[in-house]
């Protein structure tokens, strides 16, 4: 008897979200735009993607980037260099490509294996505005934070995020949004972001004092902390939407795990999105977008300067 009413109280098993299919269908949108595009301009939009150093991971993102651009006909064109390259050679790069009609966003795939020899924000704030279509730089930063969402680009883990949320027709306003992890890719854009939206939101990290507590009062979870499977049933709210934008690799079995123990939470969330095959490949989707979106304006800069 007990356990009947302890299960009539868990709303689980939780709907699994597909991030790919999701993808998929805004890689077509973006596709036959782009298509428009090249017939109206004469030319694709241009993607250029700086590494440095050689890391699994960034291979393995990078690899995911350029195979998407050449499906929808984005010109990408990846400039990888040795972890002992000097500052001034990539700024001249970023430099070259900020110039480069052909190029129409740029971004440098982070973390950069830089070691601390400088710093990384010195190249991410010399893309210009326009081109910077990871929204990394200070100034788009700023623009985010002061609700100024046309003037630049939406980083595009967070905006896969509202994607997501978007597919399952999850409603923001006055919602309680926890995110866990305050990074520059993901946390930070998307506490803005939830913000703009009207949600109640609290961004927080593994040290915050009573996270399980918080975590429990969450509708919407979001888990951006890069810690395999940290989250585990415990920190759910019956019903909550779990969205885990964790990628962990185990060396060990060659595994790919979420923050978040997908088998506990898949019992007590009522939406859960897998990783892999969550939010990983919208990321991929929305910067597609944001390079069209790129294009697309230079394009008609072009147009109405003659
Ligand atoms: N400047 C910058 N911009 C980024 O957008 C950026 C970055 N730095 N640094 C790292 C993160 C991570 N990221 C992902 C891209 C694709 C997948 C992806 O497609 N993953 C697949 C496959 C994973 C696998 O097979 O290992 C999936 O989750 O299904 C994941 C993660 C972009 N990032």
């Amino acid at each position: 008897m007990i356990t009947k009413i302890f299960k009539k109280n868990l709303p689980g098993p939780a709907k699994i979200i597909n991030g790919s299919t999701i993808a998929s269908k805004i890689l077509e949108e973006y596709k036959y735009k782009i298509n428009k595009l090249i017939q109206d301009s004469g030319t694709r939009p241009g993607l250029g993607i700086i590494q440095i150093g050689d890391r699994h991971d960034s291979n393995i993102y990078i690899q995911k980037k350029l195979q998407a651009s050449c499906k929808i006909g984005v010109d990408a064109f990846l400039f990888k260099y040795d972890k002992n390259i000097s500052k001034n050679q990539v700024l001249d790069k970023i430099i070259e490509l900020n110039n480069d009609p052909k190029i129409n966003g740029i971004i440098t795939q982070l973390p950069l294996e830089i070691s601390n020899r400088f710093d990384y924000t010195d190249l991410t704030n010399l893309v210009v505005p326009e081109k910077d279509v990871d929204c990394l730089s200070s100034s788009c930063y700023n623009n985010l934070c002061n609700h100024k969402f046309l003037e630049n680009f939406v980083p595009c883990a967070a905006n896969a995020c509202l994607k997501i949320l978007e597919s399952i027709n999850c409603s923001i306003a006055g919602k309680r949004v926890v995110i866990l992890g305050s990074s520059k890719l993901v946390g930070l854009p998307l506490k803005h972001l939830m913000e703009f939206k009207k949600a109640d939101t609290f961004l927080c990290d593994k040290t915050t004092k009573d996270l399980k507590f918080l975590c429990q009062t969450a509708d919407i979870l979001i888990v951006a902390i890069g810690c395999s499977q940290f989250i585990n049933a415990d920190y759910i709210k019956p019903g909550a939407v779990v969205i885990d934008v964790g990628i962990n690799y185990d060396e060990t079995n060659r595994k790919v795990t979420g923050d978040v123990h997908f088998e506990q939470a898949l019992q007590k969330a009522s939406y859960i999105t897998p990783v892999p095959g969550g939010v990983g490949p919208v990321t991929v989707s929305m910067l597609m977008m944001n390079t069209y979106k790129a294009a697309l304006k230079h394009h008609r800069n072009k147009i109405s300067h003659g």
